[in-house]
């Protein structure tokens, strides 16, 4: 969360010529309500299988940059569909991260104590971000520019 997707995501997108596509904003679009009210209207489950199907729509024949919700991948389907595709995982110190959210109340699991949330979601996650990835890229202390530039390399992609 905060790591830099959808402002790394449509930079690489714009520096390839190619579409970028967003997730959650394909969910707030079609459900007209934020992420934080789906949140508390219904619960994390019930998002997440919206989440699910949002995925799986947007990469149907999809050719483009996708940035993902950070935590699509924590569905099975959803980490298979990945498999075989050009995955990047932006990756970031906790500091950083607390940084980048700060108290935005707009992502629901970092709302009460986001340093300690944010590392307990890490040490969750981790493996399901490095299984998903094929790429890492670091991006501490880079900045946006700099990490698209990294992702184009890492994915051996050359610019339009
Ligand atoms: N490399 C960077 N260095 C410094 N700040 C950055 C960097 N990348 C993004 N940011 C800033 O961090 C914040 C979060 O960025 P962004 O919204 O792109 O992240 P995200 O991963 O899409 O977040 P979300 O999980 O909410 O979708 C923004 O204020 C953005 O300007
Ligand atoms: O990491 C997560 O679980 C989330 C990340 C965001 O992209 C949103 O999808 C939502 O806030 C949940
Ligand atoms: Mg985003």
């Amino acid at each position: 969360m905060g790591v830099g997707k959808s402002t790394v995501g449509e930079l690489v997108a714009e520096r390839l010529g190619c579409a970028y596509r967003d997730t959650d904003g394909d969910i707030v679009a079609e459900q007209g309500r934020t992420i934080a009210d789906i949140f508390v209207d219904e619960g994390e489950p019930a998002f997440r299988a919206i989440e699910k199907q949002a995925v799986h729509r947007a990469l149907a024949g999809y050719d483009g940059v996708l940035a993902l919700g950070g935590g699509a991948i924590l569905d099975a389907d959803t980490r298979a569909l990945l498999a075989g595709q050009p995955v990047v995982y932006l990756s970031m110190d906790v500091e950083e991260a607390v940084k980048r959210t700060g108290l935005n109340t707009a992502r629901p699991l970092l709302a009460v104590n986001p340093r300690r949330q944010w590392r307990e979601l890490m040490d969750a996650r981790r493996h399901l971000y490095t299984e998903v990835a094929t790429a890492v890229v670091a991006t501490d202390g880079r900045t946006p520019e700099e990490v698209a530039q990294a992702v184009l390399d890492a994915l051996e992609l050359k610019e339009a």
